[in-house]
């Protein structure tokens, strides 16, 4: 065994009111809430975090974390503008949460695994939990697994218990840490459909790579599997590789809307972007009886 090895490490801490996972590799350190499975940092030794946390984040019970990787399930953004299939699982009139119910759930960590310098842990939505979302009732199994070796992996999946289809939209809403968002650009989205969600939900078409000029928040269609954000700033790639996806949400509020937004410092759009691994709009999931689905995002940076 190399003498220089570290075991890593797993501890449990608390965050204001939320206990929370701290993971430590020989480079890398991880940061999870149990509630929500919300991954909240990941930084790489002698490197700029990869994913954002507002210095504003508040960690208090039934509130998502703002920053990390909240997950969004069973729908994403406003239930309105789900498609039918998955606006018909919820009942009842009470206005639907934007991104779901889980968010600010309390989950279960399952299992801890330790192997070869990598640690691995798995979240599940306690059954209780899952089939009393309000006004929505069916019978999934929801798990979300996490991998952080050299690189940090997450797998949401879901798996149907029940006796019917059923439908749903999810995403890992992953903040990324830039140093510059005026700086910085999206590769990977050239030539695809997106809709504008700004314009009336009006669909277009990227020309070229994205870069940033002011508020966006944008639905892309068909994505391949790999978008890179690039930051000359700080002299690196961010590269997010997703499986079972074929949609992202690429939202920045800039400076209007940042002010709006709850634990949110005035100027923090300058310094977050978020990549949205997702199944939305036509890639939302249709899970038959005993199937399952899982949503994949591999995260790593490179030099540039
Ligand atoms: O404030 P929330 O509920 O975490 O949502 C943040 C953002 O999430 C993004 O996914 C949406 O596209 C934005 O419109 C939204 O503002």
């Amino acid at each position: 065994m190399n003498e220089t090895f570290t075991a890593p490490q797993v501890e449990r801490i608390e965050m204001g009111d939320l206990p929370c996972w701290r993971v430590t590799t020989a480079d890398a350190e991880l940061l999870v809430a149990e509630q929500g499975a919300q991954v909240l940092s990941y930084q790489r030794s002698g490197e700029q975090p990869l994913i954002w946390l507002s210095e504003q984040a508040e960690f208090r019970r039934g509130q998502s974390v703002r920053g990390g990787v909240p997950v969004c399930w069973p729908w994403f953004g406003d239930l309105v503008r789900n498609p039918a299939g998955v606006r018909a699982m919820r009942g009842g009139h009470a206005p639907a949460p934007a991104h779901g119910e889980v968010r600010g759930r309390d989950w279960q960590l399952q299992d801890i695994i330790k192997d070869n310098g990598a640690v691995s842990l798995t979240f599940s939505l306690p059954q209780s939990a899952a089939g009393e979302l309000p006004d929505w009732s069916h019978a999934l199994d929801l798990t979300l697994a996490i991998r952080l070796d050299e690189r940090l992996d997450l797998r949401l999946t879901t798996h149907n218990r029940g006796s019917y289809r059923v439908a749903l939209s999810q995403a890992l809403h992953t903040y990324l840490a830039v140093s510059d968002i005026r700086e910085a650009s999206v590769e990977g989205l050239d030539g695809l459909r997106y809709i504008e969600t700004l314009e009336d939900w009006d669909e277009r078409q990227q020309q070229g790579i994205l870069q940033f000029a002011g508020e966006t928040d944008r639905i892309y269609l068909d994505t391949p599997p790999r978008l890179d954000l690039v930051d000359p700033g700080w002299k690196r790639r961010i590269c997010l590789e997703a499986s079972g996806s074929h949609s992202a949400i690429v939202w920045n509020p800039w400076i209007d809307k940042a002010a709006r937004l709850s634990q949110f410092a005035d100027d923090a759009w300058q310094r977050m972007l978020c990549i949205e691994t997702a199944n939305v709009l036509e890639d939302a999931v249709e899970l038959a009886p005993d199937q399952s689905a899982s949503l994949g995002l591999c995260l790593w940076s490179e030099p540039l």
